[in-house]
């Protein structure tokens, strides 16, 4: 995961600044694909170039508290298909080395295109970076283009490590490095 830092509140440049990419909304065109296993995807609906920027991960950014409280629900409906969550869980080990700042981003009930993409054991075609506006606590989620990618191409990242537990959702990514299991948060 990279990260990255951009203008914010206290810059005095606009929405123009060349440092402020990922906040002026989606540029590219996705479309929103049916799988039969997968359910609902984010595909390209163009070209796109390594390194663009794709679009945010919006959510609501809940406590680790709310966010195991709501994996421990998500898990038992989604076991029997009642729904299908979108609660990213993204940690961050600090320069120290000693300690790790961990975001939960949830988007089952609130966000954008983003809460389509789908887990693909192989890391996928994009890539996930932790932005950082000047002035601003809270990192946000972005997806870039890991490679070149072309129109109709599915969209994908990968969701994390599936050893943290074996006996998650089964995983349909279809990939040679499919490991047949849906990495799922634990805690
Ligand atoms: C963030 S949502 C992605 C969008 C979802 N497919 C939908 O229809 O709303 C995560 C859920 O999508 C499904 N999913 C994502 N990647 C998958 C994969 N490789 N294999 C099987 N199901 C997948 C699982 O149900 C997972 O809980």
């Amino acid at each position: 995961m990279g990260s990255l830092r951009e203008c914010g509140v206290h810059c005095s440049c606009g929405l123009e600044c060349v440092n402020r990419t990922t906040q002026r909304g989606i540029g590219v065109r996705v479309k929103i694909v049916r799988d039969l296993k997968k359910g609902w995807g984010l595909h390209a609906d163009q070209v796109l170039n390594r390194g663009e920027f794709i679009c945010e991960y919006a959510g609501e950014f809940v406590t680790t508290e709310e966010a195991r409280r709501r994996l421990q629900t998500y898990d038992e409906l989604a076991s029997t298909n009642k729904l299908s969550p979108a609660l990213l869980v993204v940690r961050e080990h600090l320069p120290s080395g000693k300690a790790c700042l961990r975001v939960n981003i949830d988007a089952t009930k609130i966000g954008n295109v983003a809460r389509f993409i789908n887990h693909s054991c192989d890391g996928g075609n994009l890539t996930v970076v932790l932005v950082r506006n000047s002035g601003s606590f809270l990192p946000r989620l972005c997806f870039f283009a890991a490679v070149d990618i072309s129109e109709g191409e599915e969209l994908t990242f990968s969701y994390g490590d599936t050893r943290l537990r074996p006996n998650g959702l089964p995983c349909f990514c279809g990939k040679e490095a499919c490991m047949g299991v849906l990495p799922s948060e634990e805690t």
